[in-house]
């Protein structure tokens, strides 16, 4: 399993000693999220943080949008040349054309459903795609429950993903912890994103490792 701690749970007063905190406790992929305040209630960063993030950072970036107008928000941040960029399904008409978009940057991109949103509704973008992030929460903040019909889903949308794009990935977001990520790696999932889990623990790569499983 690969780890992407969320950064929306760090310090961000000491926001890159967290960030190399996290790169030197053996994440796999620094996790962030940018929220607009109007596709989610909650307004997070801009390319100005997240190019201090990068700077700090001594692995790659995965980065979620949470935004109303992904075009925009993606040719912001694409000079920054994270490994991934996602956007929400529920927020876009043209998912084919922007995934080209992401992809001719020399991103990878991924794609995000919310918690309702059914797997088949990417179907056939699953080959274009290099990952998927389910959301195990409502987007939007972190330290939230863990939502448990994520598990059925990651395990069909891994049966899609192994006939359609094997080596697309499969990666959850929220409510993630020691608890629950065997029963995801179990279920197929490649990646986890971990908030709270990891920046409230006291040893935060034994959090990091634990999750490693
Ligand atoms: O995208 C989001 C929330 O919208 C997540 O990345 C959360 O930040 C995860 O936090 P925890 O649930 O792990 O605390």
């Amino acid at each position: 399993m690969q780890v992407a701690p969320s950064i929306l749970s760090a310090d961000f007063g000491n926001l890159a000693r967290d960030v190399q905190e996290i790169c030197e406790g053996g994440c796999d992929l620094v996790h962030v999220d940018v929220m607009d305040g109007h596709f989610v209630p909650n307004l997070t960063i801009g390319p100005v943080v997240v190019e201090a993030v990068a700077k700090a950072a001594t692995k790659p970036l995965d980065v979620h949008l949470m935004v109303e107008n992904n075009t925009f928000f993606v040719e912001l941040f694409a000079p920054l040349k994270p490994e991934y960029i996602s956007f929400h399904i529920e927020e876009e008409k043209h998912p084919h054309r922007l995934i080209q978009k992401i992809r001719s940057y020399g991103i990878k991109p991924a794609i995000v459903l919310n918690p309702h949103t059914p797997p088949e509704s990417i179907e056939f973008l699953l080959q274009d795609l290099d990952m998927v992030l389910l959301m195990s929460v409502n987007p939007g903040f972190g330290g939230q429950s863990f939502i448990d019909t994520v598990i059925p889903k990651a395990a069909r949308l891994k049966e899609m993903r192994d006939r359609i794009n094997p080596n697309c990935l499969i990666e959850v977001d929220g409510g993630v912890s020691d608890k629950n990520v065997q029963t995801l790696k179990d279920a197929g999932v490649d990646v986890v994103v971990a908030g709270s889990y990891v920046f409230k623990h006291e040893n935060r790569a034994e959090a990091i490792k634990s999750l490693q499983v």
